[in-house]
């Protein structure tokens, strides 16, 4: 598998993972959840960001303090990324948010994109794309082919889960870009779905089953 995928090995994030993988997780308790593993898995994914000195007032002297020196922009791919990235915005509510609006052709498994809308500045920024899944990949590398195309260089992705097919096309098409996952599952079936998996990632966020 590529040097550059994460799969995040903490009890915290197998065990809401887990809980989303329970087919009887109603759509309220699957949206939390997505939303909480959205905040867990930012702190993995700016693990690597630099860091400024800033003056700071405590209230007992001044000094100065490490804070995030560029606010990043998360991008989500629509609909499920958009799951994950309430959770994201919950941690770094100052982030600009970017979306890429996808869907899976069911026959061919190829991406179709609807819609695409992201910040002017975003060559200038730290860039995470944000969908819980990562299944053949063609999504993944769709979005960031796009986000390159308009300027994005320092790109991360984040998924809850990995399949070995969508993280071997990512280290293929885009060897540059590290991919965190809070999972690296089985395989996919004939249809295209993550196995074990959590099904429909889109549908059981909105309830479109
Ligand atoms: O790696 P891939 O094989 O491309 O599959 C992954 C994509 O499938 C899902 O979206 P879907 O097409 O179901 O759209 P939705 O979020 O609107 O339901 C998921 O959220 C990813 O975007
Ligand atoms: O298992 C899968 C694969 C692609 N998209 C999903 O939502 N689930
Ligand atoms: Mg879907």
């Amino acid at each position: 598998m590529s040097a550059s995928l994460t799969v995040v090995d903490h009890p915290l994030v197998r065990h809401k993972v887990a809980l989303l993988r329970d087919r009887a997780a109603a759509p309220a308790t699957f949206r939390r959840t997505m939303r909480e593993l959205g905040a867990l898995l930012l702190y993995e994914a700016t693990r690597p960001l630099p860091l400024a000195e800033t003056d700071i007032e405590t209230p007992l002297e001044r000094g100065r303090f490490p804070t995030l020196a560029e606010v990043p922009c998360f991008v989500s791919i629509l609909r499920a990324g958009n799951g994950l990235i309430d959770g994201m915005l919950d941690m770094l509510p100052d982030a600009s948010v970017g979306h890429i609006g996808l869907y899976r052709d069911h026959e061919t498994l190829e991406a179709i994109e609807y819609y695409f809308r992201i910040p002017d500045d975003i060559a200038r920024r730290p860039v995470l794309v944000a969908d819980p899944m990562l299944a053949t990949g063609h999504s993944a590398a769709a979005a960031l082919s796009r986000l390159k195309q308009a300027g994005a260089r320092r790109i991360s992705f984040v998924c809850v889960l990995a399949a070995p097919e969508g993280a071997r096309r990512l280290a293929e098409t885009h060897p540059d870009v590290p991919v965190i996952a809070a999972a690296l599952d089985r395989g996919l079936n004939d249809k295209g779905y993550i196995l074990p998996g959590l099904g429909d990632a889109g549908d059981r966020t909105y309830g479109t089953l």
